[in-house]
């Protein structure tokens, strides 16, 4: 029997529109606690406004949205903020502005939730942001400013951010952009360390590239034009008509070793 105490964040028939535009249309769908959801869609579909929902920075113009804590509108949008991890290119761009912070900085900062740090921490904080850099395989950087690190290090110091207050959920935007192969590869690994956790959030993980989804991604939402194509077990959604549909590209999907890589047919 389903168990609805499970139900981590909960869309109802959810539409937003600004300024006339559609950017997401009639969407239902549950996350439960622990489980890890891929959402993929080509640009303008509606990925990121559907992570600013869930983070409140955009309001549903129709439907209802019930998170862990409560209905959206009835609870205290800063203190859910506070319980939900998020890696993205605009999260990178604001601590390049911060031309000091080091790795250890950038990681002590996810237990304020802020872009810097303004209050005091105490040893333990720094204990803990110490066995996250290590746990992600950056502790020897921890007094390296930001700024210095590869793109690969930063991600994974922003994965360390998102994940030090062991948030119930993870959102991350497109985290392997700008990344290399290599770079790709140790900050895969790195969250499926993470994903394997005894307490491993629940995760929303968005990406154009299907082969850059982690192994662990049991669940993957499929969006077009703003409305959900299809939703479901990843071995369901990803299959060569609905992969077509969502992309718009005559292509085959080739699974390896569960992961999923996309080949496009020659014409
Ligand atoms: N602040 C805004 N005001 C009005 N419309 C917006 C705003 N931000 C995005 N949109 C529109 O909402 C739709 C969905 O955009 P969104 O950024 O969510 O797509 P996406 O799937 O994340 O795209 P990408 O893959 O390019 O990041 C698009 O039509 C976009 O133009």
């Amino acid at each position: 029997m389903e168990d609805f105490n499970d139900t981590l964040l909960s869309f109802q028939n959810v539409s937003v529109t600004t300024g006339g535009n559609p950017r997401l249309k009639d969407i239902t769908f549950d996350i439960k606690k622990g489980e890890h959801w891929g959402l993929l869609g080509l640009n303008g579909s509606g990925k990121t406004t559907l992570l600013k929902v869930i983070a409140g920075y955009v309001w549903a113009s129709k439907g209802h949205l019930v998170s862990w804590q409560g209905t959206y509108g009835k609870i205290d949008i800063q203190k859910l903020r506070q319980q939900i991890g998020w890696v993205s290119d605009s999260l990178d761009d604001r601590y390049r502005t911060k031309q000091t912070s080091t790795a250890l900085e950038v990681v002590l900062s996810g237990l304020f939730a802020s872009i810097g740090l303004y209050k005091t921490f105490k040893t333990e904080d720094i204990k803990k942001a110490e066995y996250w850099l290590d746990f992600f395989g950056i502790y020897h950087l921890r007094n390296t400013p930001y700024l210095h690190l590869s793109q690969g290090e930063k991600t994974r110091s922003l994965l360390a951010r998102a994940w030090i207050a062991e948030p119930p959920l993870l959102l991350l935007d497109e985290p392997c952009s700008g990344l290399d192969v290599k770079g790709r590869e140790e900050f895969l690994s790195s969250l499926e360390h993470l994903l394997h956790l005894d307490n491993a959030p629940a995760l929303l993980y968005v990406t154009h590239h299907l082969e850059e989804m982690p192994n662990s991604i049991q669940n993957v939402l499929l969006l077009k034009n703003g409305e959900i194509l299809t939703k479901g077990s990843k071995y369901d959604t990803l299959t060569n008509e609905y992969v077509q549909r969502v992309f718009d590209v005559d292509a085959r999907i080739v699974w390896e070793q569960a992961r999923p890589w996309l080949v496009i047919s020659s014409t």
